[in-house]
C-alpha cells in the first residue's frame, strides 16, 4: 500500500466549501458511532435471541453491514425511526455474496462470521477496497482450518476478493496475528470468537499496534453481551466460548465525526457544542477535547454537552496519533492553518485506510500552496499561505471533512466528491451549512 492515490472523478462536480463568515455559535447533533453500530450489529446477529439498537448510525458503512448480515440470514428491521434497528438472528447461510463497499469494519469483521455459515461466502468491494490489507485475518482463519480462496485459487489471499469456506462451525484455539497494519484484524477475529468451539486466544506479534481504543471497544462490547474476555496481558486476548446474549443497546454519538465540527470553532472562532458526549467511552474521539485545547481551543463538558471555543489562533503540535489515526485528517487541516509546524506521528497504518491518507493529505495540502511532507510514520506540516483550488478526496470521507475545515479560511476551495462523506455521515454538507448559520443541526 505505498502507491500514491489517483482519481479520475471530474473536478466539475466539486462542492464550494463555505468560508466562515465570523465566529460560530452552533449546537451540532452528531449521529451514532460507526464503530459501535457495526460491532453491535455483528453481535446482535450472533446472539441468542432478538435485540434492539437505538441511536444506530445509518450511513453507507452501516447499511453495508446490515445488507451483509441479511445476506447471511439475519433479519434487520427499522423501528419507528431509522436509527432504531430490530435484529433477529437466524441460522447463518453460506452460498451468498457480501459487498464490503469500502468499509473496513465490514471486510475485517465478517470473514469470521462467514466462517460460521453453512457454505461459501464470497467477499468483494469497491476498487479502493481491493488494495486494503486483509492478509492477517484470512491467514488466521485459515490456521483455524477454515478454507479461504482467492478468485484464482492458490495461496491464501491477502486482499479482496476472496471466498470464506464456511463449515457451520469454527474449531477456534490459538492464533498469532500481526495487527500492525490495522486493529481491525484483532477486532474482526475476537467479535465472533465466543461462537468458536474453543473460543480464541489471539496474540499480536507485530512491532506496533494501532488504534488500541478500538480493540478496547471490541472487548467492552463483547463483555456487554455477556462474553468473557481476558485482556490482562499486553497484546494477548482470550475470548471464552459461550453464548452472546441478546439485549437492547444505545449507541453513543460518533466522536470522530464530531471532531471536524468542534475543530471548526478553533479555526473560525466562537463556540460549537456537541450534545450526548459520553463521560466514559472507548471511542478514540475522546482525545479530541484535549488535542483541540493543545492547538489553541478551550474545551468544557457541561452535563453531556461538550463545548469547544476558539479565538481563531491555532498552534502546531507534535503528537503521536497511533491510538486515534482516524482523527489525523482533521488535525492535518488544523495544522495547515496553524501559526507553527505540526508533526503527526505513529500513523504509518493510514496508508491502508480508505486511501493512502498520508500521500493524499500531503498531495492536497501541497496543491493549495501548503507544505506537508510524509515521514516514515506520519506527516510534518509547516503552515504556508493557502490558495483556493480543487481538493481531491480519493473516496475518503475524512479527506472531504478535512477539506471543509480548510475551506473555512481558504477562499475558492472546492471539494471533489463531497458525497463521499456518506460513508459515515450522510447529510454532512447540510450539517456544515447549518453550523455556519448558527442553527441547531438535527440528528
Ligand atoms: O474497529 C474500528 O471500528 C476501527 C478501527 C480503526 O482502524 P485501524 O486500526 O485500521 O486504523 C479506525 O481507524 C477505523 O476507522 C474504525
Ligand atoms: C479508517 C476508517 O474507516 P474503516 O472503518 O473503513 O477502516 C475511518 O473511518 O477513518
Amino acid at each position: 500500500m505505498t502507491d500514491t492515490p489517483t482519481t479520475t472523478a471530474p473536478a466539475a462536480a466539486a462542492w464550494e466549501a463555505p468560508l466562515a463568515g465570523g465566529p460560530l455559535d452552533a449546537t451540532v447533533d452528531v449521529p451514532g458511532s460507526k464503530s459501535l453500530t457495526n460491532r453491535l450489529l455483528v453481535l446482535a446477529a450472533l446472539a441468542d435471541g432478538p435485540g434492539v439498537l437505538h441511536g444506530a448510525l445509518r450511513s453507507r458503512d452501516t447499511d453495508l453491514m446490515i445488507g451483509a448480515l441479511r445476506a447471511l440470514g439475519t433479519q434487520v428491521e427499522e423501528g419507528d425511526v431509522p436509527s432504531t434497528l430490530h435484529v433477529t438472528p437466524g441460522p447463518l447461510h453460506g452460498g451468498t455474496n457480501i459487498d464490503t463497499g469500502l468499509a473496513g469494519t465490514v471486510m475485517r469483521f465478517l470473514p469470521s462470521v462467514a466462517a460460521l455459515a453453512d457454505g461459501p461466502v464470497r467477499f468483494d468491494g469497491d476498487p479502493e477496497a481491493r488494495v486494503r490489507p486483509m492478509g492477517p485475518v484470512l491467514a488466521a482463519l485459515n490456521a483455524l482450518d477454515i478454507p479461504i480462496a482467492g478468485d484464482d485459487g492458490g495461496a491464501v489471499p491477502t486482499h479482496l476478493p476472496f471466498t470464506v469456506g464456511g463449515r457451520g462451525h469454527v474449531r477456534g484455539g490459538s492464533v498469532d496475528v500481526d495487527a500492525s497494519g490495522s486493529s481491525q484484524f484483532v477486532s474482526g477475529l475476537l467479535l465472533a470468537a465466543a461462537r468458536f468451539d474453543q473460543g480464541l486466544t489471539l496474540r499480536h506479534v507485530g512491532t506496533t499496534l494501532p488504534s488500541l481504543p478500538h480493540i478496547e471497544m471490541t472487548v467492552d462490547t463483547l463483555r456487554s453481551v455477556g462474553v468473557t474476555v481476558d485482556d490482562s496481558r499486553d497484546g494477548i486476548w482470550r475470548v471464552f466460548p459461550g453464548p452472546v446474549h441478546a439485549g437492547e443497546f444505545r449507541v453513543e454519538p460518533d466522536l470522530s465525526n464530531a471532531a471536524p465540527f468542534l475543530a471548526a470553532a478553533v479555526i473560525a472562532g466562537g463556540t460549537v457544542r456537541v450534545p450526548g458526549w459520553p463521560d466514559k467511552t472507548t471511542q478514540p474521539g475522546a482525545l479530541v477535547p484535549d488535542l483541540l485545547t493543545r492547538m489553541g481551543g478551550a474545551a468544557s463538558l457541561d452535563g453531556d454537552v461538550l463545548s469547544v471555543t476558539g479565538t481563531g489562533a491555532i498552534h502546531g503540535i507534535d503528537v503521536d496519533l497511533r491510538a486515534a489515526g482516524e482523527l489525523a485528517p482533521t488535525f492535518a487541516a488544523l495544522a495547515a492553518l496553524a501559526d507553527s509546524p505540526t508533526r503527526l506521528r505513529g500513523i504509518a497504518h493510514l496508508r491502508g485506510h480508505e486511501t493512502d491518507r498520508l500521500a493524499a493529505l500531503a498531495r492536497e495540502i501541497t496543491r493549495l500552496g501548503g507544505q506537508c511532507e510524509e515521514t516514515r510514520d506520519g506527516l510534518v506540516i509547516t503552515p504556508r499561505p493557502l490558495h483556493g483550488d480543487v481538493f481531491r478526496t480519493y473516496a475518503d470521507h475524512r479527506m472531504a471533512t478535512s477539506a471543509a475545515l480548510l475551506g473555512l479560511r481558504v477562499a475558492g476551495l472546492r471539494v471533489e466528491d463531497v458525497d463521499t462523506t456518506a460513508k459515515t455521515l450522510p447529510g454532512f454538507t447540510g450539517m456544515w451549512l447549518r453550523m455556519l448559520a448558527g442553527s441547531r443541526t438535527p440528528e
